[in-house]
């Protein structure tokens, strides 16, 4: 079956290329406003089941994946910062501590849906206001959960992780790889 990955996330095209370079990405604008009390564990497969089932009324015959990347510190989802100011605060808040990045994917396939979350612990060094707001002044953050890209000038914040790195960056490859394979059997 024609494989569906419905993301904009040009980073997650880009991974879906480790698994298959034969699919198909398609955007999906969906409703994202995430249920009162949820908890933020369980943001990101949420989400992820939102937008696989939103493509996947629109392509019933094929394996459609929806995708979610949240950055949750404590009880907090730090979500894209909208500014300078935002993304100066969110990542004051990451400085030295550890935070979990959640990846949720949905896969629904012959109309039956299985969803997963992985995660991945990220540890960010002991920051300077003066190194925040250079970052804060790159184009980077602003379309990344948590304010920070692992895989490029946000890779300076970090002292370390546990996980999948791919995770972070927005699709956790291995795992998706062998629940694509359950699913095609
Ligand atoms: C923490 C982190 C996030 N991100 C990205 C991954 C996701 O693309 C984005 C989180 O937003 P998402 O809402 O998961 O995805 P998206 O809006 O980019 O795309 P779509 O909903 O269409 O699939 O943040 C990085 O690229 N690097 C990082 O280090």
């Amino acid at each position: 079956m024609k494989i569906i990955l419905a993301s904009a996330s040009p980073r997650r095209r880009e991974l879906m290329r480790y698994i298959t370079g034969d699919f198909e990405a398609v955007s999906m604008d969906c409703d994202e406003t995430l249920p009162d009390n949820i908890e933020p564990s369980k943001a990101s497969e949420h989400l992820a089941v939102l937008k696989a089932k939103a493509a996947a009324e629109k392509y019933p015959d094929c394996v459609v994946i929806g995708c979610d990347t949240t950055v949750i510190l404590g009880s907090e989802i730090l979500g894209k910062p909208r500014d300078r100011a935002q993304c100066i605060a969110d990542i004051s808040k990451l400085s030295g501590k550890t935070h979990q990045v959640i990846t949720g994917c949905c896969i629904i396939s012959g109309g039956r849906v299985s969803s997963f979350s992985e995660v991945t612990d990220v540890t960010f060094k002991d920051l300077t206001a003066a190194e925040i707001e250079a970052y804060a002044d790159t184009d980077e953050p602003y379309d990344k959960a948590g304010g920070y890209g692992i895989q490029g000038r946000g890779s300076e914040l970090i002292s370390h992780i546990d996980g999948d790195f791919f995770n972070v960056v927005g699709l956790p490859v291995a795992r998706l790889f062998n629940e694509l394979k359950t699913v095609d059997n």
